[in-house]
C-alpha cells in the first residue's frame, strides 16, 4: 500500500508529440531532392506542472497541434534540407508562440536515400535506400532572460556500417590467466559507427536566433564528420579501435571552431578466422586466413568523448 505521507515532487518533465513521419520533396529545379524525416518536439517549462500534479490541460498545447505544426512549417521552411535550421524554427516557433513555453526539445532523424543511377546517370526523381544510416539532430532552447536563447545542438550520424579487410592490429593486450584471444598483425576491423558532436553557441538575442544559426555551415561540418571518420577508418594503421576513435574524434574538433566535443561509440564487430585444420590440414589461421565467421553477439564496445581543451578555441 502507498503511504500518502511520504512526500514528493515532480522532478523533470517534457512533453510533445514523436515519431512525427515527414517526406518533403523539392521540386525547385527540375532534379528533385528529398527529405524523409522523423521527428520528435517536446515542451517543458513550469506552467506545465499543474498538468501532471493537479490534472489541468489550461497550459497544455495538444500533442496532436505539435504534429500539425511540423507538417505547417515543413511547408512554408526553406531550411528543412539543413536538419539543424528546421529543427530550431520548429524550437523557436513553439517558444514564440506560446509565452509559457521555458523550453522546446526538437529531434529530427534522417533517412537515407541516394539518387538512382540510370544508365550511367544520377536520375531527376528516383531513389533507392542504400543502408540504415541516419544522420540526426538534437536542439534544446531556452527561452532566457532578457529575451534571449540559449541554444544546446547535438547533432549525430548513427547506423553507418563499416569493414576493412587489413590495415587493423590488436597486440600487446594484457595477458593472464583469463586470455584465450591470439595477438592479431592484421586482422578484419568492422563496427558500426555511432557519433555525434556537440556545438559551441553563445546565447543570442531572440530576434538573432536563426540568423545566427544560418551562419554555421551545418551540412558541411556533417560531410566533414562523415568523410573524416570514412577516411580514418581507412587509412588509419589501427593499433586498436581505441586508438582510431581518438584519431577521428580530434580531427573534427580542430577542422571545425564550433564542435565543441565529439563523442563515438564504437562496437567491435568480431569476425574470427576459421580454423579449417581439421580438413586436411587447411591452413586458415593468422596470415593464412581468408575464411572468417562474423560473430553478431557478443561485441566489443568502445565509447569515448574527445573535447576541445579551455583556451584552445580557433
Ligand atoms: O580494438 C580492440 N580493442 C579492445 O579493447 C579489444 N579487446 C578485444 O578482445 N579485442 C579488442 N580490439
Amino acid at each position: 500500500m502507498a503511504n500518502p505521507s511520504v512526500s514528493v515532487f515532480l522532478d523533470k518533465q517534457e512533453y510533445g508529440k514523436d515519431r512525427v513521419r515527414l517526406l518533403k520533396v523539392h521540386r525547385d529545379t527540375k532534379v528533385h531532392r528529398i527529405d524523409d524525416l522523423t521527428i520528435r518536439c517536446l515542451l517543458s517549462g513550469s506552467s506545465f506542472t499543474t498538468s501532471y500534479t493537479e490534472a489541468s490541460n489550461k497550459a497544455v498545447v495538444a500533442t496532436d497541434s505539435i504534429k500539425n505544426t511540423c507538417y505547417v512549417l515543413a511547408k512554408s521552411s526553406k531550411v528543412v534540407d539543413t536538419l539543424e535550421l528546421f529543427a530550431a524554427e520548429l524550437a523557436n516557433h513553439f517558444l514564440n508562440t506560446y509565452s509559457w513555453v521555458e523550453n522546446a526539445h526538437v529531434t529530427i532523424v534522417r533517412h537515407r536515400w541516394a539518387r538512382m543511377v540510370i544508365d550511367g546517370k544520377p536520375h531527376t526523381h528516383s531513389f533507392w535506400r542504400d543502408g540504415d544510416e541516419t544522420r540526426q539532430t538534437d536542439i534544446f532552447i531556452r527561452r532566457g532572460t532578457n529575451d534571449r536563447r540559449t541554444i544546446d545542438i547535438k547533432s549525430a550520424i548513427a547506423g553507418l556500417l563499416v569493414l576493412k579487410t587489413t590495415g587493423s592490429s590488436f597486440e600487446d593486450f594484457v595477458r593472464d590467466e583469463y586470455t584465450t584471444l591470439a595477438e592479431a598483425k592484421d586482422r578484419i576491423l568492422s563496427t558500426c559507427v555511432d557519433a555525434n558532436w556537440e556545438f559551441n553557441i553563445p546565447s543570442v538575442p531572440t530576434e538573432k536566433l536563426m540568423a545566427t544559426l544560418g551562419q554555421i555551415p551545418f551540412n558541411q561540418i556533417y560531410d566533414s564528420v562523415r568523410d573524416v571518420t570514412c577516411k580514418t577508418f581507412a587509412e588509419d594503421e589501427s593499433a586498436s579501435v581505441q586508438a582510431t576513435l581518438y584519431k577521428m574524434a580530434t580531427q573534427s574538433i580542430q577542422n571545425w571552431k564550433w564542435i565543441e566535443r565529439v563523442s563515438y561509440a564504437l562496437p567491435n564487430r568480431h569476425f574470427f578466422a576459421v580454423d579449417l585444420s581439421y580438413f586436411r590440414g587447411t591452413k586458415n589461421l593468422a596470415e593464412h586466413a581468408d575464411v572468417y565467421q562474423p560473430v553478431s553477439d557478443p561485441s566489443g564496445l568502445i565509447c569515448a568523448t574527445v573535447s576541445r581543451s579551455l583556451g584552445a578555441r580557433l
